[in-house]
């Protein structure tokens, strides 16, 4: 491991911090093969998405294992296209509109659970909420005796930097096998739930599009275990994240709060179509780039010499666009830690600048659902509870893999029921 390397894995904040002001946007992390470079310059980022579908895609290191090898995150070439192909149509536009009761349905049972007086782990709250959502999508019912299994594994994994790091080093030492063991006992039982929830799917959820006659047909059991896996863990991680720092920010800027409250208040609209909401829209925008649930984009490597930034890369060189730091370029973005919504008031930024939801060949498929879920669940709380962050010292980043969520420490207070 490099000296980069290290800083990067072990000192994340700190690092990407210390890069921010740099005018490249291309940072060389290993020199030795394979080269591996953090990408953020607009140029260099909108040049990699362009060539997309000529690289290759690697899974990341903590997340690969977690979801299996063939997860259609990393899955390259046709049977990558078979995949977008058949989910992308059920995840935006009409098709997404059928879910939509039952999506709202969900947001609003958890913000009844939301008592004068109670004080909520904002981000575990955030992270039942959005994974009982994708359990709807990916099965069509709430499978909640394998959410609490899948709860407890990824928290295993992700749940601090310490685990974090222990799964990612400690799973490839043989000599380690107690402690792997650790790690892995929840594993078998896991797997055995997620496929018989999965093969008893309703017939419009994701799984059974999955195992719909057709051209992935037929699905051996292991390839539908990772894409199950995928899809619960993708569908729910990151749109919690990016719930939580929406509400703690809104927290935080009591004149933002108090105009989006403003905004939903005069309407009846729910959130679901962005037009009829564009402040609350935009401070979903705006929280997503202070806080990028993701840090990162997928890594990507050129299978033929490749022109980036007006270098040459050699085939091989891993790149990984930086989320992150394209977020803080204060060249694009003015006192960039500074939480301003109106940066998005009507202006629609380019994946180049602004890319929460990464881009190319690859740029997430859930992109929608997320959006919508999380305006419906903001403007929900707000037109139904009033919040106090009890402890905002606490609302720090914290690592789970390769993404970003507020600390587990993080609490609200429910101060007042609207209803
Ligand atoms: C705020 C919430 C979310 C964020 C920030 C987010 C972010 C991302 C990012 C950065 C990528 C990698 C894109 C790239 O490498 O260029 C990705 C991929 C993906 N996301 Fe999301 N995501 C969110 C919600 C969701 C949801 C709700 C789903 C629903 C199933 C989902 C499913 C996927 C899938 C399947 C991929 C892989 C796409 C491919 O490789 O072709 N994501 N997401």
């Amino acid at each position: 491991m490099s000296w980069n390397e290290f800083r990067l894995r072990f000192t994340t904040f700190s690092f990407l911090d210390s890069l921010t002001d740099s005018a490249s946007g291309v940072f060389e992390v290993r020199a030795r093969d394979p080269r591996r470079l953090l990408v953020w310059h607009p140029d260099a980022i909108e040049a990699i998405f362009r060539v997309d579908r000529r690289m290759g895609h690697l899974p990341s290191g903590t997340l690969g294992p977690l979801l299996g090898r063939q997860s259609l995150l990393w899955l390259d070439g046709p049977r990558h296209s078979l995949y977008r192909k058949a989910l992308g149509p059920a995840l935006s536009g009409r098709q997404l509109d059928g879910w939509r009761d039952i999506i709202s349905g969900t947001v609003h049972s958890a913000v009844d659970a939301l008592h004068p007086g109670a004080v909520v782990p904002l981000a575990s709250w955030a992270r039942s909420l959005t994974l009982r959502v994708i359990s709807h999508l990916v099965f069509g019912r709430v499978e909640g005796e394998l959410l609490t299994a899948l709860r407890a594994w990824v928290e295993g994994v992700l749940g601090s930097r310490s685990r974090t790091l222990a799964y990612h080093y400690l799973r490839v030492h043989p000599s380690l096998l107690a402690l792997r063991g650790t790690f892995h006992r929840l594993r078998p039982n896991l797997d055995r739930m997620l496929l018989a929830s999965g093969r008893a799917a309703e017939s419009r959820s994701l799984s059974a599009l999955l195992l719909a006659e057709g051209p992935l047909a037929p699905l051996e059991d292991a390839e539908l275990r990772d894409q199950l896996l995928s899809l619960l863990f993708a569908g729910h991680e990151t749109t919690a994240s990016a719930t939580a720092w929406t509400l703690y920010l809104l927290s935080q800027h009591e004149e933002v709060q108090h105009d989006v409250l403003d905004e939903v208040s005069g309407t009846s609209a729910d959130g679901w179509d962005a037009g009829e909401l564009p402040l609350l829209h935009a401070v979903v925008q705006e929280a997503m780039r202070v806080c990028p649930p993701a840090l990162v984009a997928g890594k990507r490597v050129p299978l033929k010499e490749t022109e980036l930034d007006g270098e040459v890369v050699r085939p091989g060189t891993v790149l990984t666009p930086c989320i992150y730091l394209a977020h803080h370029r204060p060249d694009e973005f003015a006192s960039s830690e500074r939480f301003d919504p109106r940066r998005f008031l009507d202006q629609r930024l380019p994946a180049r600048h602004y890319l929460p939801f990464g881009g190319g060949t690859r740029r997430c498929l859930g992109s929608d659902l997320a959006l919508r879920e999380i305006r419906l669940v903001v403007a929900a709380v707000l037109r139904r509870r009033q919040l106090r962050c009890v402890n905002p010292g606490a609302g720090v980043r914290q690592l789970r893999g390769p993404t970003m969520a507020p600390s587990s420490r993080l609490r609200m207070e429910v101060t007042a029921c609207r209803d």
